[in-house]
């Protein structure tokens, strides 16, 4: 007999999901709990009822944390909560599901707990945070001061020293350790570095701005003093952490501290979909949880596939199975075979982008909306071919990672100017801010920012300051609209209003597509209606920006069917009816790694495994027999012959059916499938000096 209580309300369960579900809850003393759980074994499914399950036994929303990988995640997950509860307790559900109020990412939690406890940490709780754009430029001003930048060698541009450090700073490793593994490139600069990392973490604590990195390391800080670690621990009586693989040492260390005995701790993960190691994640946080505590960790395995028919769920379990080293067992399930994952030949992009046009219009004709059905690849811009080929035919998309909204330079300009008004010492947001004023360089924006820095009060003091010469009538205005801003007498989130009046004729100054760019602000204001304060607004989106566009309501086509275009990272714990994976090619998946050390391949398999594992119902590897490399310093831009992905090997191939498109017909004569000529006689002229 298992200890599964018949509790109605969880019959959709199977076994280990409902073991996993009720486990400990109710207990005094319940052990805490990792559960293991495969690509589409319900494990999203599995944490939601345990959320419901711990309402429904009366436990208090307002104690229960949950970290998610998305902010998105946490809400979604709010809601489905909030379906399940709903069947026992009605409409109160809502009320209970809204009180979960501590649900978000670690980072997000992080910085609200850092507020929270700012005076008891010696930080100012008005602190800002840095995005990784910004916490490059803030150490590029850093590399400039101490004139790293002008060393004869070169020294690492602004994004190497960035990732450099955050790489020690997450992975909690002397910077030794990280160039000999990492960059061995830059091992000769490690003194530099050094000086450079204590520089920049000095100029952020004047500036009193927190990076991305920093809210997990002042929480781990924070955390290592027993009388907090105590108060912050006993806030919460259920701490549950989902996608637990792609955590970090820092936020392991942080979780061990909230709950040293493991009471109330529940952690979810799939070793085999670890992608965020170039985080410095690491799967090891998932295999040494269990003997973390004494007595050990319960572990729970799911491993029924619920979500493809065997014959996908068999190819990906069986590239999976090629992984060097692998933990969890392969996963099972009982729905149908149906057909083989296909293998898609093609000649080169263009007829990719052609081939995947064509099927998805064909699978609308066939009943499935453009919204069942998703492109996946590997890195960003690969997708470009297939953004033109589908815009060509009308064929609506919203595409997620990449680019994001919040990385257009009118956006981060409006933004700027708010977190400018919230924190006046933020030198990034204000050097960006005061050089949108016609006549405003660096030397002068410099001159303003040292003044008011200096001062108790810096917006009164931006009164004061030194005018920029040229500025006239344009700095009146901009410390009027500073000062408005920071009285807040427009009131939140009325007051972004106020800022984009601010900022417009700047913005049709600088930009030729003003229009564009002045809707994108309207949307921005819709967005801001949906937190409580500036604070919240710009704390939230900095940590966890939106995918793409209609990714936050308001969206004016989000009803509408489009097409997912999605890196295979923006797509991790999702899933669609039918999927197609671009360039299934080396160089593209694994991606161009050089010389890539051998756990870099590793999580390129991984990659393609997630990949995969998104797919219900069809599946098609698209594999173009050429493609276009970009820029590669010593051959420029140039057409490459690609192989089929080493991750499917010929010893594989039965698991996939293999088909060329176009079907070559005879009609067709010998021209080239996609109308190109024949010989390309331009590549091989250029070929002969390569
Ligand atoms: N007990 C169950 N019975 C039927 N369907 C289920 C069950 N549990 C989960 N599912 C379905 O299986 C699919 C996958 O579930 P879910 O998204 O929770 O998986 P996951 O483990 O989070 O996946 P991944 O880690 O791959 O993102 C969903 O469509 C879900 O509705």
């Amino acid at each position: 007999m298992n200890a599964v209580t018949p509790i109605a309300y969880l019959d959709t369960l199977n076994p280990a999901q409902r073991r996993a579900v009720i486990h400990g809850v109710g207990a005094v003393d319940a052990s805490p709990l990792l559960v293991i759980a495969g690509a589409g074994s319900g494990k999203t499914n599995t944490l939601a009822h345990r959320v419901a399950h711990l309402l429904v036994s009366g436990a208090d929303p307002r104690r229960i944390l949950l970290m998610t990988f998305s902010r998105r995640a946490a809400s979604e997950m709010a809601k489905r909560v909030e379906r399940i509860a709903r069947k026992v307790l009605g409409d109160g559900a809502g009320v209970l599901a809204d009180a979960l109020t501590w649900a978000g990412t670690f980072h997000g939690i992080g910085a609200r707990l850092l507020r929270d406890c700012a005076d008891q940490l010696g930080l100012d709780p008005a602190f800002t945070i840095h995005d990784r754009e910004d916490s490059a430029d803030q150490m590029n001003l850093v590399r400039h001061e101490l004139g790293f930048s002008k060393t004869e060698s070169r020294f690492p541009t602004k994004g190497t020293c960035l990732a450099i450090y955050s790489r020690c700073v997450n992975a909690e490793l002397p910077i030794e350790d990280v160039l000999g593994r990492s960059y061995p490139w830059c091992v000769a600069w490690a003194a530099e570095l050094k000086e450079l990392f204590a520089a920049y973490v000095e100029a952020k604590q004047t500036q009193n701005v927190l990076d991305y990195d920093d809210l997990l390391l002042y929480w781990a800080q924070a955390m290592s003093d027993p009388g907090i670690a105590a108060e912050v621990g006993s806030r919460f009586d259920h701490v549950m952490v989902d996608e637990y693989q792609d955590t970090n040492r820092l936020q392991s260390s942080i979780l061990l501290a909230l709950k040293p005995d493991g009471r109330g701790l529940t952690v979810v993960g799939d070793d085999a979909q670890s992608i965020y190691s170039f985080r410095a994640a690491t799967v090891r946080n998932i295999l040494d949880f269990p003997a973390a505590f004494a007595p050990p960790a319960e572990v729970i395995t799911l491993d029924q596939n619920y979500r493809s028919t065997s014959a996908i769920l068999s190819a990906a379990n069986a590239v999976i199975d090629l992984a060097t080293e692998r933990f969890t067992k392969n996963l099972w399930t009982d729905r149908a075979t149906g057909s083989p994952p296909q293998l898609v030949h093609v000649r080169d992009e263009a007829d990719q982008a052609r081939f995947i046009a064509e099927k998805v219009l064909e699978n609308r004709e066939g009943g499935s909306t453009l919204k069942q059905q998703a492109v996946l690849f590997r890195a960003s811009h690969h997708s470009g071919p297939l953004e033109i080929e589908l815009t060509r035919r009308n064929i609506p998309f919203v595409k997620f990672g990449g680019l994001k909204f919040l990385d257009s330079a009118h956006i981060k300009d409006l933004l700027a100017l708010l977190r400018f008004v919230e924190n006046p010492r933020d030198k990034v947001a204000g050097f960006r801010v005061l050089q949108l004023l016609p006549g405003v360089g660096p030397t002068s924006a410099q001159r303003v920012l040292e003044h008011i820095v200096q001062a108790s009060a810096p917006i009164e003091a931006l009164g004061t300051a030194p005018a920029p010469p040229r500025a006239g009538d344009d700095w009146t205005a901009f410390v009027a609209a500073v000062d408005e801003l920071r009285g807040g007498m427009a009131g939140w989130p009325a007051e972004i209003e106020r800022a984009r009046r601010w900022y417009e004729p700047h913005l049709e100054r600088i930009h030729e597509d003003a229009g564009t760019r002045q809707a994108d602000l309207v949307q921005l204001e819709q967005i801001a209606g949906g937190y409580p304060s500036r604070e919240r607004f710009l704390t939230e989106l900095t940590l966890d920006p939106p995918d793409a566009t209609s990714d936050q309501a308001g969206v004016p086509h989000l009803d509408e069917d489009y097409l997912i275009l999605s890196t295979i990272h923006s797509a991790k714990g999702q899933e669609w009816k039918s999927v197609f994976v671009m360039n299934t090619v080396d160089g593209c998946i694994p991606i161009d790694l050089g010389a890539g050390a051998r756990e870099e391949i590793e999580e390129e398999r991984r990659l393609l495994y997630v990949a995969m594992t998104r797919a219900k119902d069809d599946l098609h590897l698209v594999v173009p027999q050429r493609f276009f490399t970009h820029g590669q310093s010593a051959t420029g831009d140039r057409h490459v012959y690609a192989n089929r992905t080493r991750f499917i090997p010929n010893a594989l191939l039965g698991q996939f059916e293999r088909v060329a498109w176009p079907v070559a017909s005879v009609a067709d004569g010998p021209r080239s499938p996609s109308g190109g000529p024949k010989v390309d006689v331009k590549a091989k002229m250029r070929g002969m000096w390569r």
